[in-house]
């Protein structure tokens, strides 16, 4: 990217230093220049270089001595020691200076940083003037439809035209008053379909959890919206029953809930009326005055009013002068057709950019950290391919039935509900090349990949089941038809089992087995990888016959109680040479003392700040349904009948004849799991 300055502020002969990612940095001394950045790619491929995700909190990469001697070992010349601003730095964000040699030479041209992270350039100016700084933006892979146009500093491409960007200024709102440009931004987060189940369990449960640790901004509202009648009052009665503080930081929880619910208004309208959505853009512009106004829009609704809701949010209450998002929550779609039809009436008001297609199984903790936990350590990416991994198992299970889901379930069934969207995610995750970078495109682009070599699902490859009724202990649990919004005869799965396999040098051959359930006999979600027998084992006679029982086995427990282990063969302490299985174990609980936060909360934020890493882009998606569509199809025309299994037990034994078939064993069903 090339940054161009105007005069006067060509007198910088030299050096500057660039603040990465850290959008809250206090930097008094003038000029402050605000661009996106990310350093060159060149300089990504260092791993010790690499900026850190903005979630990793907390931990520094290295020491600011060590970044010094890194950084001049790429040939950067030294920054000048002084005058370095003073650092504040914010939980997300990563805070020691990058220093990089700035030119300015008679065509004021400076080769400078790549970029799409906010951050500040602060320039060492000899007049101290203050700067302009149109910069060309990095040219990003973006889905079919959306451009990236030349735009300034303080600007970005969204809506297809461009718009203020949310810089790090307004998050230094949160401290410090107005931008350079002398215009507060502000956030109006609406709640389409508050009334509903997932508003109250998880969607302001997070917002408040946002608010209460500092990462909302310094002026945010927020609005519900539904058909139901309800005043501001009401809506806050109703929020404030589902607001908990965190167990680790219960200080002023009541203050803060009660400054949280101030800013929660409500608005009750129809969904497809444009008429009430400029009542709910009247009353945002009230809160918004006259600051720059950014709108989120989640879309908490069954999915029949998605587009009803995005044409009128779009024609009637989308921003003026800011961003416009949409958070839209799954189901996209019931087969690869309604999906590309939701796709194109979508992008009919909005472009792929403003469409934040939400899975909250990619802002679980334990699935954002594969990626660390494959890239950041030698000891495993050797492993990661068909080499040395004989199976992978991503397993879900429930112990709770459809309760009260029965009506959305029972169209959808297990395997849209679960597998072709969180299991699927993991896989991606799990299976992709290494990114380029952590930019949000790159990743993608290394998830479509993967989905594209995967094999098409074929009903061979699959067995479903449904829940009975059973009785323990004297309690009568319901089957599955037993809910009076499920017909007596419904076929719908409430489990599935699947193999799946990626057609790639990396992964050929290689059982990706999924399965998914509800009212099983626990709640778990966890990514199981079976590695390969070790060749000529010498210890073999110390395993018996089932050599099976003696293979490594990596346990990524997604939930419940988070934990990362490996199960090795280990000496039994004593005389003799007995071997026994140990798990080398990363227990969350034990080792980190805080809480882990919900995957709604670290999505919401990002979706905030514009970080489309963890959402789905429309052609993963497309890719995704690609794979299943077919057995879905072939499932509902034959109509299969799904193998029935009791309310609490382990599932179909179907199961395990699947897993079979491929020389497997679950890995959660193990005498020790
Ligand atoms: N609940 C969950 O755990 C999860 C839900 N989701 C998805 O999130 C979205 C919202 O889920 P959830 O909150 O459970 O949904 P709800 O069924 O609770 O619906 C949300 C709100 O939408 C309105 N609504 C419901 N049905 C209709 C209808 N037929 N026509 C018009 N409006 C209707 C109601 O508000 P009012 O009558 O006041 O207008 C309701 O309060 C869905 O797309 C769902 O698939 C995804 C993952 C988990
Ligand atoms: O998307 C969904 O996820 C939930 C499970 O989410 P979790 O975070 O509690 O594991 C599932 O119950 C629901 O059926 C499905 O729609």
């Amino acid at each position: 990217m090339f940054l161009y300055m105007s005069d006067p502020l060509v007198r910088v002969r030299y050096a500057a230093c660039l603040f990465l990612l850290d959008p809250s940095l206090s930097l008094s001394w003038p000029p402050r220049i605000e661009i996106e950045i990310r350093p060159p790619r060149n300089l990504l491929q260092s791993p010790s270089l690499r900026p850190r995700s903005k979630t990793q909190t907390n931990t520094r990469l290295f020491s600011e001595r060590e970044r010094r001697k890194k950084l001049m070992a790429v040939s950067f010349p030294k920054c000048p020691s002084s005058p370095l601003p003073p650092l504040q730095t914010r939980n997300r964000a990563w805070s020691s200076p990058l220093c990089a040699p700035i030119q300015v030479g008679d065509s004021s041209k400076w080769a400078l940083f790549e970029t799409t992270k906010r951050c500040h350039l602060s320039v060492s100016a000899t007049n101290g003037g203050s700067a302009v700084a149109p910069v060309e933006p990095s040219k990003k892979i973006q889905d079919s439809g959306t451009k990236t146009t030349p735009t300034d500093h303080s600007t970005k491409v969204e809506n297809g035209v461009p718009q203020t960007v949310f810089s790090s200024n307004e998050f230094q709102d949160l401290k410090t008053g107005p931008n350079d440009s002398g215009r507060e931004s502000t956030v109006s987060i609406t709640v389409v379909g508050a009334s509903g189940d997932l508003a109250k369990k998880k969607i302001f449960p997070a917002l408040f959890a946002l608010y209460y640790e500092g990462f909302l901004p310094k002026h945010f509202t927020i609005f519900g919206y539904a058909r139901s009648k309800m005043t501001d009052a009401e809506l806050r009665e109703m929020v404030s029953r589902t607001l908990n503080c965190r167990i680790d930081q219960r200080e002023n929880c009541d203050a803060k809930m009660e400054e949280f619910l101030k800013r929660c208004f409500y608005h009750s309208g129809q969904y497809d009326s444009e008429a009430h959505f400029v009542e709910l853009d009247k009353k945002l512009k009230q809160h918004e005055g006259s600051r720059i106004s950014n709108r989120l829009y989640y879309l908490s609704i069954p999915p029949n009013i998605f587009l009803d809701v995005v044409k009128c949010t779009s024609l009637a209450a989308s921003s003026e002068n800011g961003w416009t998002r949409v958070i839209v929550e799954k189901p996209f779609g019931r087969d690869a057709e309604s999906s590309a039809a939701l796709t194109r009436g979508l992008k009919q008001y909005l472009h792929e950019d403003q469409i934040f297609r939400i899975d909250h199984y990619l802002g679980k903790e334990l699935v954002e950290n594969l990626s660390v936990l494959r890239f950041s350590n030698l000891v495993f990416e050797p492993l990661w391919s068909r080499q040395y991994i004989r199976n992978v198992q991503i397993i879900f299970s429930e112990d709770f039935g459809t309760e009260g889901r029965g009506g959305y379930f029972d169209s959808y069934g297990i395997i849209r509900d679960i597998m072709q969207n969180h299991l699927l995610q993991i896989v991606a995750l799990f299976a992709m090349e290494t990114p380029t970078s952590l930019e949000a495109e790159d990743i993608r682009n290394e998830k479509v990949k993967v989905l594209r070599s995967m094999k098409t699902l074929e009903i061979d490859d699959v067995i479903i089941g449904q829940y009975k009724s059973h009785t323990r202990g004297g309690v009568v649990y319901p089957g599955y038809t037993d809910d009076k919004t499920v017909p007596n005869d419904s076929l719908t799965p409430t489990f599935a089992a699947a193999a799946l396999f990626i057609n790639n040098a990396r992964w050929d051959g290689v059982p990706f087995l999924m399965k998914a359930g509800k009212a099983l006999h626990t709640k778990r979600a966890e990514i199981r990888v079976q590695f390969r027998h070790v060749p000529g084992n010498l210890y073999k006679k110390c395993f018996g016959t089932d050599l099976d029982r003696a293979t490594n086995e990596l346990v990524i427990r997604v939930q419940p109680d988070e934990a990362i282990y490996l199960k090795i063969n280990n000496k039994i302490p004593g005389l003799g040479m007995r071997l026994d299985r140990s798990n080398l174990n990363l227990h969350y609980a034990a080792r980190y003392s805080k809480e882990i936060p919900c995957a709604y909360e670290r999505l919401l934020l990002d979706a905030i700040e514009g970080e489309r890493r963890l959402f789905i882009r429309s052609d993963e998606l497309d890719a995704a349904w690609a794979l299943f569509t077919p057995l879905l199809k072939e499932l509902e025309e034959k109509r299969i009948a799904p193998e029935l299994y009791p309310y609490g037990s382990r599932g179909p034994v179907g199961a395990h004849y699947l897993a079979a078939k491929y020389n497997v064993r679950w890995g959660d069903l193990g005498a020790e799991h």
